[in-house]
């Protein structure tokens, strides 16, 4: 497996050093019936970056991420999230580690009957007893962390376009003020323009609270724009985790196809573009 960065000259990050492993995957096997979509998995995800997960369709990007969550039993291998295992715990260690991560699902998957603040205070009242107006200031000063207006907090999620749910939905993972969080196609279903939008908002969160950012999508933009480095899920294994464009000198027809086709080129074109811009 490549593992392109040497990390340990980097300034340190809020909450510890970076470049230090803060999630270590070793020799994962998932398997649904006969069916093997992890079969010896090994990934690291260090502290203070930005790893983006590619694969095909049904590679097992978010049965990977919900092994990970420990929202799914894993048939063997290792998972720890901050050095500590994510099966075996008690269930006091169990909710200190679940407190350090918040988590944006495929489609944003905010409580339908539940105004945007309710949704945000969901973690606040599963973790804590709080007076109501405590709770109603954390969700305003979550949801404009991602952009919200106060607008926007008796709102219930059918009132809001795509984009604003998905802010909503980031205010919700931010809740508990996570060190790591776990991103499911944040991009999927928004215009590029929404969508360039949200890169440089994750971006802008991950710098100002020293968030590590587990992604999984689709968008190649996104993987230029705000990715330190791309996982590839491939052949029921990393087959490489590595800054972007050292991806693209791999020989392999996964990897060949999806960053050297026309979607691939464009988005490298836009890249060194903006590149030049800034
Ligand atoms: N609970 C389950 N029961 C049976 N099979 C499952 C279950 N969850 C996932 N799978 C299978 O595992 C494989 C990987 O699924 P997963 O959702 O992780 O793919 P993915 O890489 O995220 O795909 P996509 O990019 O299309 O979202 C698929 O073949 C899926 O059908």
């Amino acid at each position: 497996m490549t593992d392109g960065n040497d990390q340990s000259a980097r300034p340190v990050a809020i909450n510890g050093r970076k470049g230090e492993a803060v999630i270590e995957v070793k020799n994962l096997v998932n398997r649904f019936g006969d069916q093997t979509v992890h079969e010896d998995l090994d990934l690291t995800v260090k502290r203070g970056e930005i790893i983006g997960v590619v694969g095909g369709s049904g590679t097992g990007k978010t049965v990977l991420m919900r092994s990970i969550l420990s929202l799914q039993h894993f048939a063997s291998g290792e998972i720890s999230i901050f050095g500590k295992p994510v099966t075996g715990l008690a269930e006091g260690e169990e909710l200190e580690v679940r407190r350090q991560f918040g988590v944006l699902f495929q489609n944003g998957a905010l409580f339908s009957t539940l105004t945007v603040a309710e949704n945000v205070q969901v973690p606040l009242r599963e973790f804590f007893h709080m007076q109501q107006d405590l709770m109603d200031e954390i969700a305003a000063y979550k949801l404009g962390l991602t952009g919200l207006g106060p607008e926007a907090a008796p709102k219930y999620p059918s009132e809001l376009s795509g984009g604003m749910r998905k802010r909503a939905a980031l205010a919700r993972a931010l809740a508990l003020d996570p060190r790591l969080l776990f991103l499911d196609e944040p991009t999927a279903g928004l215009d590029p323009v929404g969508a360039a939008a949200f890169d440089n908002l994750i971006l802008d969160l991950k710098e100002s609270l020293g968030l590590t950012v587990f992604l999984i999508t689709h968008d190649l933009d996104t993987l230029y724009a705000i990715c330190d480095r791309v996982a590839v899920l491939a052949d029921k294994k990393v087959l490489a985790a590595a800054p972007i464009k050292e991806l693209l000198e791999i020989d392999h027809p996964w990897i060949q196809e999806y960053f050297h086709g026309p979607r691939g080129r464009a988005a490298l074109a836009g890249a060194d573009a903006n590149q030049q811009m800034a």
